[in-house]
This record gives C-alpha cells, sequence and structure tokens, in this order.
C-alpha cells in the first residue's frame, strides 16, 4: 500500500518548466558530492544551493524515498518503522550514489548502516555539515516533521543522538565543515573552495 500512492514530485532535478540556471561555479571532478550531518544540518537548504551553483542534478535522499513510496516520511516510519525505513534508505542510497554530477542531501542517519558508509565513502566526495547540538535544536525545534524528535524531551534526543553518530559522520568525512551560526550563503562561499580543492582519484 505505501508503494501504490500519488508521489509528490521526486527532488531530482531542476523541475518541470524551469530550465536550469547557468552554474556559476565548476569542480574539477563529477563524482558525486554527499552532504551527511545531523537532523537541521542544513543539508537539503546548502545541497539545493550548492547544485544550482554548480549546475548540478540536485537529490535529496528522503525526498527520493517519499517520491518512491508517495508518502512522507514521517508516515513510512508510522507504517513500517524506522528499521523499514533503513532498509529504503540503503536501497535508495545504494541507487543514487552511482550517479554521477550531483548533489546529493542525505538523511541524517544515513550514516548508521555500514553499507551506506562505503558507498558514501568510495563513491563521493562526502561533507559533513557539523553544527552544535543547541544551534540544531534552533534550527528544528519548530518543525513536526522528524519522527525521531517526537518524544517527550526532544532536545535531550538530538543531543544523544548527536554524540551517537558524530564519529559516524567524522568516519565518511572527505571535509568537516563547521557551520556555527554561518548563515547559509557563507556557509556556501566558505565550502566551494574546498571542494574545489578536494582531490579525487579516478
Ligand atoms: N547555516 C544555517 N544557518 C541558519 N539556518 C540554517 C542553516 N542551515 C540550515 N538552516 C535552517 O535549518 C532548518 C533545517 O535545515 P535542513 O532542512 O536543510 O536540514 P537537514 O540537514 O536537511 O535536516 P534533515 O536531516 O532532517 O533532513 C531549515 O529551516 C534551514 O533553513
Ligand atoms: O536523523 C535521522 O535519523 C533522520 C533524519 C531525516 O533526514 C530523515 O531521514 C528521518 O527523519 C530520519
Ligand atoms: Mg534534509
Amino acid at each position: 500500500m505505501i508503494d501504490s500512492l500519488p508521489l509528490p514530485p521526486a527532488e531530482t532535478g531542476h523541475g518541470p518548466g524551469s530550465p536550469p540556471d547557468a552554474p556559476q561555479a565548476s569542480l574539477p571532478y563529477d563524482a558525486p558530492v554527499f552532504l551527511v550531518g545531523m537532523m537541521g544540518a542544513g543539508k537539503t537548504t546548502i545541497g539545493r544551493q550548492l547544485a544550482r551553483l554548480l549546475g548540478r542534478d540536485f537529490v535529496d535522499l528522503d525526498h527520493e524515498l517519499e517520491a518512491r513510496c508517495g508518502v512522507r516520511v514521517a508516515l513510512i516510519f508510522d507504517i513500517e518503522g524506522e528499521e523499514g525505513f533503513r532498509k529504503r534508505e540503503t536501497a535508495a542510497l545504494d541507487e543514487c550514489s552511482q550517479r554521477r554530477g550531483i548533489v546529493l542531501a542525505t538523511g541524517g542517519g544515513a550514516v548508521l548502516a555500514p553499507e551506506n558508509r562505503r558507498y558514501l565513502k568510495e563513491r563521493g566526495v562526502v561533507v559533513y555539515l557539523r553544527a552544535s547540538a543547541d544551534e540544531l535544536y534552533r534550527r528544528v525545534a519548530r518543525d513536526r516533521n522528524r519522527p525521531l524528535l517526537q518524544t517527550a524531551d526532544p532536545e535531550a534526543r538530538l543531543r544523544s543522538l548527536l554524540a551517537e553518530r558524530e564519529p559516524l559522520y567524522e568516519s565518511v568525512a572527505h571535509i568537516t565543515f563547521e557551520t556555527g551560526t554561518m548563515p547559509v550563503p557563507q556557509v556556501l562561499r566558505a565550502l566551494l573552495p574546498l571542494l574545489q580543492r578536494h582531490e579525487v582519484n579516478p
């Protein structure tokens, strides 16, 4: 039933009727760029803008799963539990991470599975968007779309998830970028030269 509902458009291109803007920058490789980090790290927001800047297609793994299932991430969790969601996430990541020339924003928990970490590390350039628990919580506090934070104490949950995952994000990252309280345009300006300087093995 979860596979047969009407789909919102997947965020995997520039959208119907909207031609891509001319790229304002480029990278010296076509390996995919993967963004990892906690809920609220800015993977979707920065990923979309980075893709536009580079003239690359943007893939958001959460949106891709929603498009495939026809329902929101929260409902996938409700129906299939976190385990079901993670299986779908791994299958989608395996497929999407083989695309060249894209920017891909992962979901916050995509680094949990060892095979996902291998896909990320071996197939592209991985950027860990890092932020403090205080800052992350400020960014997601009012948003109800994150099922793992629908608890009595979402801030404590976010802190414990961050502590658990930090070493996993670090272990896959080629570039760790501390966003601090930097606004999005500034993050993009500072991240771009790091990506351009990164050396990718053929
Ligand atoms: N550097 C930043 N400064 C201020 N606000 C930010 C920054 N990055 C993201 N935000 C805001 O934080 C919120 C969450 O960002 P976003 O949805 O991009 O996070 P995410 O990493 O994709 O999270 P998830 O893993 O849940 O998908 C959004 O409202 C976004 O505008
Ligand atoms: O941090 C997580 O485990 C998650 C983050 C979101 O991107 C979604 O993938 C989902 O809400 C799970
Ligand atoms: Mg996101």
